[in-house]
C-alpha cells in the first residue's frame, strides 16, 4: 500500500490529513458524499460526477476490486475520492483488478484514512463547497489555497458538451421494435441497457445535436440523459428539448434530462444545500400512491413553486425526506421525467417500471 501522505482542504478552510490513494497529484472539485453501501465502481464511472470529489460514507472501499464491465461509462471522470478505510486487497472471484490500480490507470487522486463521518457531518451542515486533494502541497497552505482557487464553481458550470460522445453511436438490437434518440449529456450505460432490454434500439447523439439531425433517423421517442453540471446554463439543450416537444413524440428524461425538460417548460432549477446522493432515497409516486426506494445523484433540483403555477407541467413524484420535486409530466404531451435514477446502477430496482411506461407511450403512439 502506498503510504504517501495527502491533504484534503475544503473551501471554508477545514483541513483533513490522510494517506494518498490512486495517482499522486493535486486535483480539485466540488465535494459531495454518497451514502450507498455498494457500487463504488459504478459511482466513480457515472459521468454525472464530473468535476466532483466523491466521499463514500461506507467505510470499506476497494475490498471487492473492480470488474471491467461494471462501469457506467468508458472511464471515471470524477475529480477525486475520499474514503475511510481503503483496501488494495480484493476478494471477489471475477474481479479483474484492484481499485488502487484502476485509480492509477485513470489518474484519479484520492485520500484515505479520513474520518468520513466527521467530514460528511461538516458538508451536511455547511453545504456543498469546493475542495482539493493533494499529495504534492503537503503542508504548503498557500500552495493548496492557490490550487483550490482554480477550481470552478459548480453553479453556472456547463460540462455535458465535454463528457458526451463525440460521434453518434448505436446501442441494442437494430431489429428491435422501437427506436429512441438519446441526447447524451453524460449518459450512464445502464440506462441504455434498460432501454435495450425492453425492445429499444438506441442511437446516442452528442449533447449539442439539433432536432433535425435526430429526426433524420426517424426515432419513435426521445430520451434526455443524466449528466454533470448546472442545467440552468444549458440553453442549447433547452432549445433542442423545446423542438423535440413540438414533434409530440414520447419523451423521457432522467436527472439532468429531467431538469432540462423542466427548464424547457419554463420551470427553473436551483442548487440544493448539499444534494441527494445515495441508494435509499424515499420517493412517493403521487399518481399511484406507492412509494419507491431510489438511487439518487443530484445537486440541483426543479423549483416546486414554478411547477405548481405551471400550465404545462405537473408533479408526479415527491421526495419524502424534503418534499422536493422528484418527477414531473407534461399535461398535454407524452413527456415525463424523474430526478432520480430508475436504471439504479447501483441501487434498488423499484423504479424500473418507468422504462416500461416510456415504452408504453411509444406503443400507444
Ligand atoms: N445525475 C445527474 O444527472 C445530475 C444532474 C445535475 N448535474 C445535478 O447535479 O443535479
Amino acid at each position: 500500500m502506498n503510504k504517501q501522505k495527502a491533504t484534503l482542504l475544503l473551501a471554508d478552510g477545514t483541513m483533513f490529513k490522510g494517506t494518498l490513494i490512486g495517482s499522486p497529484g493535486t486535483n480539485g472539485g466540488e465535494i459531495c458524499f454518497n451514502t450507498g453501501m455498494t457500487g463504488y465502481q459504478e459511482i466513480y464511472t457515472d459521468p454525472s460526477y464530473t468535476g466532483q470529489i466523491v466521499v463514500t460514507t461506507t467505510s470499506h472501499i476497494g475490498n471487492y476490486g473492480v470488474i471491467d464491465t461494471e462501469v457506467e461509462s468508458d472511464h471515471p471522470t470524477i475529480a477525486g475520492i475520499v474514503v475511510n478505510s481503503f483496501s488494495e486487497i480484493f476478494s471477489r472471484l471475477d474481479a479483474s483488478g484492484s481499485l488502487q490500480d484502476y485509480l492509477v490507470k485513470y489518474e484519479i487522486t484520492g485520500i484515505a484514512d479520513i474520518d468520513t463521518r466527521k467530514l460528511v457531518r461538516h458538508i451536511r451542515s455547511k453545504g456543498a463547497m469546493n475542495a482539493i486533494i493533494s499529495s504534492e502541497y503537503e503542508d504548503d497552505l498557500a500552495g493548496l489555497k492557490a490550487q483550490l482557487n482554480l477550481v470552478p464553481d459548480m453553479n453556472g458550470l456547463e460540462l455535458s458538451s465535454q463528457v458526451c460522445t463525440k460521434e453518434p453511436f448505436y446501442f441494442g438490437d437494430e431489429d428491435a421494435p422501437y427506436k429512441v434518440a438519446c441526447l447524451d449529456f453524460g449518459i450512464k450505460l445502464n440506462i441504455l441497457r434498460n432501454l435495450a432490454d425492453r425492445g429499444v434500439y438506441c442511437k446516442v447523439f452528442p449533447a449539442k445535436t439539433s432536432l433535425s439531425e435526430m429526426e433524420a433517423w426517424n426515432p419513435d421517442g426521445y430520451f434526455l440523459s443524466n449528466g454533470p453540471g448546472d442545467p440552468a446554463v444549458m440553453d442549447y439543450a433547452v432549445k433542442t428539448t423545446k423542438d423535440i416537444l413540438a414533434t409530440d413524440k414520447p419523451v423521457f428524461g432522467i436527472c439532468l434530462g429531467h431538469q432540462i425538460l423542466a427548464e424547457s417548460c419554463g420551470v427553473s432549477t436551483y442548487k440544493m444545500h448539499h444534494g441527494h446522493r445515495g441508494l435509499n432515497h424515499p420517493i412517493k409516486n403521487i399518481l399511484t400512491g406507492k412509494s419507491e426506494i431510489t438511487s439518487q445523484n443530484h445537486g440541483f433540483v426543479v423549483k416546486r413553486e414554478d411547477v405548481e403555477i405551471s400550465d404545462t407541467v405537473e408533479i408526479t413524484h415527491v421526495h419524502l425526506n424534503d418534499n422536493t420535486v422528484a418527477g414531473i409530466r407534461l399535461k398535454n404531451k407524452p413527456a415525463f421525467s424523474v430526478q432520480y435514477h430508475p436504471e439504479s446502477s447501483p441501487g434498488p430496482h423499484d423504479s424500473r417500471y418507468l422504462f416500461d411506461d416510456f415504452v408504453s407511450l411509444m406503443k400507444n403512439k
